[in-house]
């Protein structure tokens, strides 16, 4: 049984079809990248696969139980495009507030706080409210918020915005090293240097998942040298 299963999603706003018939399974510790032109699905995809948003037809398992699901939510970590985060707080008493409905406790808790905000190198700025911080340190807190409870699956919509290389560089080394201990993650991007580290990557494009394979497998489908050139061929339309 693979650890994510999609199967003929459709997502309709009104009358308008944001996604059509999507079918894809993701293997456990898979990094799965999903790629595609502004306004192609991809959030829409990842929010019903988080169970943040529910298919107006078809059906999400995650280790084989039906999204959305209240306690199978507790597993998952979903990392929004827009920071959900209490401005007026510091990055330390978000961190409290979200662990805390994660269940962890006491000592645990606030090893777990460090341990995440090291990782995304806010260590010094813990007491700092987040109405001072920088877009870029927002979009780190968010990441942290989002591992926090050491999920099984991790779904990222474009974590690494506003992130300097350097920085985005040890992200990826973290997510590579989840994804060793088992984390399945999700992730969209318009970054093709992270596209190329994902094991599987699939083309997302007016709805449709048009194909799906290894960063190498689908650029000799169309004898391109890059995933730019796989991105255009798909995509149709040149992100910047
Ligand atoms: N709640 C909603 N109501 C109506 N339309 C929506 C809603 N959410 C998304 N859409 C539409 O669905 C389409 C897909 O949007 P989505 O955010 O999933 O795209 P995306 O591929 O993630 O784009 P981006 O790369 O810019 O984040 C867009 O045309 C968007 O306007």
């Amino acid at each position: 049984m693979s650890q994510i299963e999609i199967k003929d999603v459709s997502r309709t706003f009104g009358k308008r079809t944001v996604l059509k018939d999507i079918s894809l399974e993701v293997e456990k510790a898979e990094i799965f990248g999903l790629l595609g032109p502004s306004g192609a699905g991809k959030t829409t995809l990842v929010k019903c696969i988080a169970g943040i948003d529910e298919a107006t037809s078809g059906s999400v398992r995650i280790g084989g139980v039906t999204m959305p699901d209240l306690n199978l939510m507790k597993r998952i970590g979903y990392m929004t495009q827009s920071d959900a985060l209490y401005e007026e707080l510091t990055a330390e008493e978000n961190l409290d507030f979200f662990a805390s409905i994660y269940g962890l406790k006491g000592a645990a808790k606030k090893n777990r706080i460090h341990e995440t905000m090291k990782l995304v190198n806010l260590q010094g700025d813990l007491k700092k409210r987040v109405a001072e911080y920088s877009g870029g340190m927002k979009r780190r807190l968010s990441l942290a918020i989002s591992l926090l409870h050491e999920p099984e699956v991790l779904i990222l919509d474009e974590p690494t915005v506003g992130i300097d290389p350097v920085l985005r560089q040890s992200i990826w080394e973290e997510l590579e090293r989840l994804s060793r201990n088992g984390t399945t993650i999700v992730v969209t991007t318009h970054v093709m240097d992270e596209a190329e580290k994902c094991g599987r990557l699939g083309m997302v494009r007016e709805g449709l998942l048009i194909a799906v394979g290894t960063p190498d497998e689908l650029k000799e489908r169309i004898g391109a040298s890059n995933l730019e050139e796989v991105f255009i061929h798909y995509g149709g339309v040149k992100q910047v």
